[in-house]
């Protein structure tokens, strides 16, 4: 214990006491303009954007609908025939009455956006800055554009109730894991993870099984935490599946609850 109390400082939460007290206040140096301006460089500095950006992303986010995010390469050149896929799923998803949400960027996510868009649909882009000049794709009619690939990633998983992963490289591979490890830790539930494009992944599925399985490296019913497939119309009705059981699974919960609270309160008469 240090000797007296006029040897400690309070300052917010923090507490200094003996020559860790400060020579002056946090008030003292908000109002002195003078003094170095390097603070605004620091990570506390930076903790304060990143809160700002999670404000902006639920701001904008929270009264969406049903949203479904779409994944895949930014490198996919208008009219080929993953392009074209992307732009199908986008438009049926959006006739089901899901948003569509994807990266922003171009390639896969575009072609997403673009199918969503044309159907008349909310087609949303979470774009992230790069090193490289890059405006979130013409198709998107919501956006916002995250400094931090981590609070952008949140948004994705917090305001979709599926993803759907078109090829791609490391980001979409990226996505695909993250998501699914979320769904195996138990973070998300009843999340349908649907890969689209059976050649494409079947490699990637193979290695799954014939390695991390038989290695014991994942438990047999993790191989259900994604499906593979080809057809668009399976898309969206693996989905709405997913979710017409996800929206049983509510009301009987709510219905217990209600049961329960009936039950609790006639033995309290
Ligand atoms: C031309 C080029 C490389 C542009 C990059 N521009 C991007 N804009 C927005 N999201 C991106 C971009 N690159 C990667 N991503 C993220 O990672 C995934 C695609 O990465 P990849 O092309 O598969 O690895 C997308 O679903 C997206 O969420």
């Amino acid at each position: 214990m240090t000797d007296s109390r006029s040897a400690e400082r309070q300052a917010g939460p923090l507490t200094y006491r003996g020559r860790e007290i400060p020579r002056s206040t946090t008030d003292q140096r908000l109002l002195d303009r003078r003094g170095p301006t390097d603070w605004v460089h620091t990570d506390p500095w930076r903790v304060l954007r990143i809160q700002s950006e999670f404000v902006e992303g639920f701001g904008m986010l929270s009264e969406v609908g049903r949203a479904v995010c779409v994944f895949g390469s930014a490198r996919v050149k208008p009219g080929t025939p993953y392009y074209r896929l992307g732009e199908t799923i986008g438009d049926k998803l959006a006739r089901a009455g899901y948003t569509v949400i994807t990266g922003g960027g171009p390639g896969l996510m575009e072609a997403a956006n673009k199918g969503a868009a044309l159907a008349g649909g909310t087609s949303i882009g979470l774009g992230i800055e790069l090193p490289f000049e890059q405006a979130l794709n013409e198709y998107v009619n919501m956006g916002v554009t995250f400094r931090y690939f981590f609070v952008r990633k949140t948004m994705f998983v917090k305001y979709s109730q599926a993803f759907v992963v078109l090829p791609g490289g490391f980001g979409t591979l990226d996505e695909l894991f993250e998501a699914i490890t979320l769904v195996q830790t138990g973070k998300v539930t009843r999340f349908p993870v649907i890969l689209v494009g059976s050649e494409f992944w079947g490699g990637l599925v193979e290695w799954i099984r014939e390695r991390l399985l038989a290695e014991q490296l994942i438990s047999p019913h993790d191989t259900d935490l994604f499906q593979v497939t080809d057809d668009p119309d399976e898309v969206v009705e693996s989905i709405r599946r997913a979710h017409a059981e996800w929206e049983r699974a509510v009301e009987e919960e709510e219905a217990v609850a209600e049961l329960e609270e009936a039950l609790h309160e006639a033995e309290n008469a």
